[in-house]
């Protein structure tokens, strides 16, 4: 069997002198040796992208993490400069993409900014600079040039028993790392709460009755999937449902 495909979401950046639709190299990397899939990156256009279409030729969604927010208006709040970097692009194009999978019944897997475009995509909110909330930790990214140190394995959190991540990940406390300044605030219908951390951060959901893997993560397995355990069986269960998806459509 060829390998299955899997659609991830870019980036519109503009470094350089030029703008571009990227994916940082750590997503793609942990895609096709984590997953053992076939990225397909899909262009951040804020129209133009026929998802059905995209859909149509992919075996499941990776929606990556980024330094961008989600835009405020797309759950209901007036945006402060502050809310930024937005990418209207990647919004435009995951939020949709998300939507259509789980309705298709496509595996999904939904990391840091994935998690919050899942939760608002399904009628969620979000909190920002969550820092700044009374009793709640610093989860953002360490201002430090070396991204091991930045992507360091730094705080606990607790998988809930019964969750769909207990038999992946086990249930109780699991070591991960952490880069975000927003956070699941109100979370939508459909989302069940599958891990927190101890200040009570929502650290990962997943959606009541998908029809295949549909789970989003606040931290970020990509990046130690080589060398992590819990890293890399979250990328192997994502596979695995990817593999599942794509033989049941050749059937
Ligand atoms: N922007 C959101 C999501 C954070 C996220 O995806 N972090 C990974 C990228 C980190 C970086 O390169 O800066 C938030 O801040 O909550």
């Amino acid at each position: 069997m060829s390998k299955p495909v899997v659609a991830i979401p870019c980036d519109f950046r503009d470094f350089d002198g030029n703008v571009w639709h990227v994916v940082a190299h750590q997503y793609v990397r942990a895609a096709v040796e984590g997953a053992g899939v076939m990225p397909f990156l899909i262009p951040a256009l804020e129209s133009g992208n026929d998802i059905e279409e995209i859909l149509d030729r992919v075996d499941g969604v990776l929606a990556s993490g980024s330094r961008s927010n989600v835009h405020p208006a797309l759950y209901g709040r007036e945006a402060r400069e502050a809310d930024g970097p937005f990418d209207p692009g990647r919004d435009a194009t995951s939020l949709p993409l998300i939507r259509r999978a789980l309705d298709r019944g496509i595996p999904l897997f939904a990391i840091c900014r994935g998690i919050q475009e899942l939760n608002v995509a399904l009628g969620g909110t979000l909190a920002t600079e969550i820092q700044e909330q009374p009793g709640v930790w610093d989860h953002r990214k360490p201002d430090v040039p070396d991204l091991d140190v930045a992507y360091g394995i730094r705080q606990d959190v607790i998988v809930k028993e019964g969750s769909c991540l207990a038999p992946v990940l086990g249930a109780g406390r699991v070591r991960v790392n952490s880069l975000h300044r927003q956070a699941i605030a109100a979370t939508a219908p459909r989302l069940a709460i599958e891990a927190v951390a101890e200040d009570g951060t929502i650290e990962a959901v997943s959606v009541i009755g998908a029809k295949a893997f549909a789970v989003g993560v606040q931290w970020h397995p990509e990046y130690w999937v080589r060398t992590d355990a819990p890293s890399a069986g979250l990328f192997r269960a994502f596979g695995d449902a990817v593999r599942a998806y794509r033989e049941s459509k050749l059937k």
